[in-house]
This record gives C-alpha cells, structure tokens and sequence, in this order.
C-alpha cells in the first residue's frame, strides 16, 4: 500500500512572517503514518527547513541541467542543499505559465530524482477536455510523457490536479475522481509493477477542511496536494488529521 501523503504547496504566497503557520503545523501534534509536506516558495526554503521539525520541505520547480547559464534558474542541488527533500514538477501553472510540456517536465524529474530529491508529478485535464470526455486520455498522455522509467515507490509521486478545480472551490464528483485515480494506478501498475502500487497518488484541486475526508475514503485516493487551504495551519491541520483517520 502506498503511504499518504498531505503536501502543501504555497504558491506564490509568503515572506518570513507566514513561517509562523509552519511553525504551528510543526508544534502541534502531527498524527502517525502521514508524511506532511510543505512547498513554499524557494526564497524561505532554507528558514522553513530549520523550522520544520517533522514536516519535508520542497521546492515548486526546479531545472532539468545541474548548472550553468540560465538566470532565475534553481538546480535540484541546489534546492536540496537549502533543505528541500521534495519538489513539485510540471503543475499547471507552470505548464500554463512558462509553456512547460511534459518532455521539460521528465526531463526534470530526472534531475530532481538524481539530485536525491522526491518529485511530485502534476497532471490534470482542463476544462475543455472533460467537457470533451477526454479527461482519462489526457492524463494518461501526460503520465506517460512526464513520469521518467525507472521511477521507484520513494522517489515519485504522482498529483492528479484537474485545472478547473484549482483554486476555484469546484470538485470533481467522488466517482470522477475514483475513475480519473484508478486509470492512473492502473498505468502505473503496467508500466512499474510494485512500484506502480505504492506510489503515492495525491488529489488536488480545492481540497479544504470540510471535503477532505470523503476525498481520502477514494480508492487510490493516498491524500491530497493543497494550495490555498495549506496556507493556514488552521486549515491544514485538520485536513492532515482526515488523512489519518481515512
Ligand atoms: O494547485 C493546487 C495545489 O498544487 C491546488 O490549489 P487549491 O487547493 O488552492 O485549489
């Protein structure tokens, strides 16, 4: 069984103050047999690291190359020498963002798995695809195109993000997301066999306190990636407590 997993992804949010909600989430009482994850943005990696107890820090994008000529640019060393042990690859907002498609996005998760880094895979259909039914055909496309082979049940996850659903309070129905979780398992399964199966698989997409629980009683539901609502250790907190009761 694949371990769960609630990782936060703070997006373009933060300076030194906001580590305080880390700090909280740090000091409270974290339930065993959930691995909690904070992305925050990488100029407070390093604070966050020394802040973080038992909480992993990560990173939201990083390079495919080790070095060199490519200014605002982060390595995957270098985010693991600043204390990232994870970071988030190919979300949409990159993709959308910086026209990052799914050849950058494997080639840097190969870096980051090199680099001795956790890489959290994104994928997700937008609206227009699900409302053209193609929703299993698009994420399959980019699972294929972004996971790298060779990838092991530690150093890949896998986020299912649907587009529409970020930031936008909308949520895929419980079976939408049963069928959208069990294809992905399915391909994993095919192509990396036991690894395929304890891979972490995350939802993400306007998960909050109030819908977290009956996201996590999903199949191949193993917990959540959370932006907005990971901001508050108020709001994350009880939405890493559903993980563990799930
Ligand atoms: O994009 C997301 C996490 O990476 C989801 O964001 P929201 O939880 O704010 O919808």
């Amino acid at each position: 069984m694949a371990r769960k997993l609630a990782a936060g992804n703070w997006k373009m949010n933060g300076t030194g103050e906001h580590l305080a909600e880390l700090e909280n989430l740090a000091q409270g009482d974290l339930p065993e047999g959930v691995d909690v994850l904070i992305c925050p943005p990488a100029t407070l990696i390093s604070r966050a690291a020394d802040r973080a107890g038992d909480i992993a820090i990560g990173g939201q994008d990083c390079h495919a190359k080790t070095s060199g000529a490519h200014t605002g640019d982060l390595s995957a060393d270098m985010l693991r020498d600043a204390g990232a042990t994870y970071v988030i690859l190919g979300h949409s907002e990159r993709r959308a963002d910086h026209g990052e498609g799914d050849a950058d996005v494997r080639a840097k998760t190969e870096a980051a798995q090199a680099a001795g880094l956790v890489a959290v895979v994104c994928i997700g259909e937008t609206l227009e695809e699900r409302e053209a039914g193609t929703t299993l055909e698009v994420v399959g496309a980019q699972l294929a195109g972004s996971v790298p082979d060779g990838v092991t049940a530690e150093n890949t996850v896998v986020a299912y993000e649907p587009v529409w659903a970020i930031g936008t309070g909308k949520v895929p129905t419980l079976d939408q997301i049963a069928e959208v979780h069990d294809a992905l398992r399915a391909d994993l399964v095919a192509r990396f066999g036991a690894a395929g199966k304890d891979l972490p698989l995350l939802y993400g997409g306007s998960v909050k306190p109030g819908n977290a629980a009956e996201i996590f009683g999903v199949s191949n539901v193993d917990g959540a990636l959370v932006g907005g609502a990971s901001l508050k250790a108020a709001d994350f907190g009880p939405i890493i407590a559903a993980l563990a009761a799930s």
